[in-house]
């Protein structure tokens, strides 16, 4: 694979129907709830992709059975009787979701990542799992590396904790709540908290697995403690995957089908019908999968994606290469993802000509004739989005390690490929 990549860029508007690869957030659940949980399970259909990875061998180093058969992986949950080291990545489900989980282990677990996961938020969980009963060794950083010394249970209780740097915080705090002893109580207070719905998700699937959550009041998430039922899960495709192949139909004014794109999701990513009928496109769901079909140009749009961050580079991307001026709002909390999207999108998309204002929370967009050039990601997988789409309309973008995509897309590269020019699958990505 050539670094820079040439992002492919189509003749003309492009027909395609792509099948895509299982959604991390509900994988990586999946995984963290079978290894709780009172009995073997299986997740079917799981994403197999850098940050899955990270959590399977995360949760096996703790002592859980994880065996990867063809399409699914089975979990045995197993005695959490050892010391353990996790490598978090550059994965905050990893980094956020392991922790209250480790408090129940009798060892001490340590966890590390890339550079950069140093630099990502966390301190206001690992203070909050302190309160919670669970003894954690940062060195006083807030930050990666850090440790958990887990004596093989948790008090739990009421915790205060500011999550409006991540949602990860309080699904993290739920997700193992359960098993805690007297549950867990969560109250947010601060700037309100980003990416509900993978918090709605989080909810969701304890109840699934037989656990009582009580969501009645903003702000409050209490987890009755109890056992966490062995739940067989099939996991849905990654919808904010699905953003680039969406665009692929929307910038070329031609047509793209994602299969199996569920009649009703707790995933984030659904919100892009919406999205993308506000630029224009003609969007429509049937037993076939979600359609969307591109116009002749798109329209710029407003938008608060407060609750959507993570679609956030890929929609910039089509607002650079729409006819009327965008306005991104809300997503302050972006700064703290893969890299600091709202910069590294303003630096990027301005590099190849676009008008960018950077705000404190988000991007002013006014399109205008873009050229062709290096797009840098940052290790940023959504970064890597943002560059394939722009190369969709514009010759000569080069995408600086696109292989980046393996965090939450195995071969990425190839997939795109074939579904911007058509292959020997017939088309299917
Ligand atoms: O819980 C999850 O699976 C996720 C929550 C969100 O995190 P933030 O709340 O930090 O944005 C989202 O951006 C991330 O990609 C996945
Ligand atoms: C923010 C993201 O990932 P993470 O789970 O590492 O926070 C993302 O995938 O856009």
């Amino acid at each position: 694979m050539p670094d820079p990549w040439p992002a492919p860029r189509p003749d003309g508007p492009v027909e395609r129907v792509v099948s895509l690869p299982g959604s991390k957030s509900l994988t990586n659940r999946a995984l963290v709830l079978a290894a709780i949980a009172d009995g073997p399970s299986v997740v079917r259909r799981p994403l197999r992709s850098r940050d899955t990875l990270l959590m399977a061998s995360a949760l096996r180093a703790l002592g859980t059975g994880i065996e990867d058969a063809d399409d699914h992986w089975a979990a045995t949950p197993g005695a959490w009787d050892r010391d353990a080291e996790v490598d978090c990545g550059l994965a905050g489900t990893v980094m956020r979701f392991v922790p209250p989980v480790a408090g129940l282990a009798r060892g001490t677990v340590g966890f590390d990542g890339d550079p950069h996961m140093r630099l990502r938020p966390v301190g206001q969980m690992l203070t909050a799992l302190a309160a919670l009963g669970v003894t954690v060794d940062d060195g006083g950083r807030g930050a990666l590396p850090f440790a958990v010394a887990g004596s093989g249970s948790v008090p739990g209780g009421t915790v205060t904790i500011d999550a409006s740097a991540s949602s990860q915080f309080v699904s993290a705090l739920l997700l193992a709540g359960a098993r805690y002893e007297h549950g867990v109580d969560v109250r947010h207070v601060g700037k309100p908290v980003p990416s509900l719905p993978h918090i709605e998700m989080t909810v969701q699937m304890l109840r699934q697995h037989g656990v009582e959550v009580d969501d009645s009041d903003a702000n409050r998430w209490a987890v009755a403690p109890g056992p966490v039922k062995a739940v067989d899960h099939d996991i849905e495709p990654d919808l904010s995957n699905a953003a680039p192949f969406l665009a692929l139909g929307a910038a070329t004014g031609g047509t793209v089908t994602v299969r199996d794109w569920p009649g009703s999701t707790t995933q984030p990513g659904d919100q892009l019908r919406e999205i993308l009928a506000l630029m224009g496109c003609e969007v429509s769901l049937s037993g076939g999968g979600l359609t969307v079909s591109g116009p002749a140009r798109l329209s710029g749009v407003d938008l608060d994606l407060h609750d959507v961050g993570e679609l956030t580079p890929a929609v910039a991307a089509l607002c650079a290469l729409a006819d009327s001026p965008s306005h991104l709002r809300g997503i302050a909390h972006i700064r703290g993802h893969e890299t600091d999207r709202i910069t590294a999108l303003a630096t990027e998309l301005g590099r190849l000509g676009a008008e960018v204002v950077e705000r404190e929370d988000g991007l002013s967009i006014t399109p205008a004739p873009l050229h062709g050039g290096v797009f840098h990601t940052y290790a940023d997988h959504r970064m890597a989005h943002a560059g394939v789409i722009l190369g969709l309309a514009v010759d000569g973008v080069l995408v600086e390690d696109v292989a980046t995509t393996s965090k939450t897309f195995p071969d990425f590269a190839g997939a795109w490929s074939t579904a911007v020019l058509g292959g020997p699958s017939g088309g299917s990505a």
